[in-house]
């Protein structure tokens, strides 16, 4: 099972470096073993050239007993664990029109971005800003524990997107989804919009 699961995190990573979601060693990604603990990624390592060999391993505090050094952002994905007991997976990239989002000087931080499309409310939903703090400052992860029980998408301003999901697809697809709606909402700067509206919306929160 482990092994599936190292193999199913580290395919994740090629095909979003490969698609140009993250870039550098920017990025990490952590699932829940089944066993207890999570697997996470190592620092400094390009999502493109993850190992399932070559992968770190934390107990079910969040300490790290096992494989290469992990991630300088582990205590943000334990913050989005301990917040959101669900979560199987989390992701966090530096995806380009997320980032570009994040960095815009008049956006709602407790709901950045319009309802533009059904797959977004339906994956994404109210994306929360969380202020700027240094990649691995330990106080981001109470900051973003504060947010993470009522938002499984969080973008951090000036940097980039974390995501929890039920496993690593569902993390993956609302992180692809996010960056997508991020890039409409940029092209459509200057347009007049018409998102959905909250019956619209609402509605796909409560119905299959
Ligand atoms: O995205 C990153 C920092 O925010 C990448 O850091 P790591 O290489 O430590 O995972
Ligand atoms: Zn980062």
């Amino acid at each position: 099972m482990t092994t599936a699961l190292r193999e199913e995190l580290c395919r994740i990573g090629h095909s979003l470096y490969a698609r140009g979601l993250t870039f550098g060693s920017s990025g990490n990604i952590s699932v829940r073993r089944p066993e207890g603990g999570w697997i996470v990624t190592p620092t400094n390592v390009a999502m493109g050239d993850l190992d399932p060999g070559q992968l770190s391993i934390l107990d079910e505090n969040g300490n790290w007993i096992e494989g290469p050094k992990p991630t300088k952002e582990t205590f943000l994905h334990t913050a989005m664990y301990g917040a959101r007991r669900d979560a199987g997976a989390v992701v966090h990239l530096h995806s380009t029109h997320s980032v570009a989002v994040s960095v815009l000087e008049d956006i709602d931080p407790a709901d950045v971005l319009p309802a533009i499309t059904a797959y977004y409310v339906m994956k994404v939903g109210a994306l929360r800003l969380i202020p700027y703090f240094r990649p691995g400052d330990p106080a981001l992860g109470s900051t973003v524990a504060g947010f993470a029980a009522k938002h499984h998408a969080l973008l951090l301003a000036n940097h980039g997107p974390v995501v929890a999901g039920a496993d690593l697809r569902s993390a993956q697809y609302a992180t692809e989804e996010l960056e997508e709606t991020a890039k409409l909402f940029l092209l459509l700067q200057g347009h007049k919009i018409r998102p959905l509206t909250p019956a619209q919306a609402e509605a796909l929160k409560t119905r299959p």
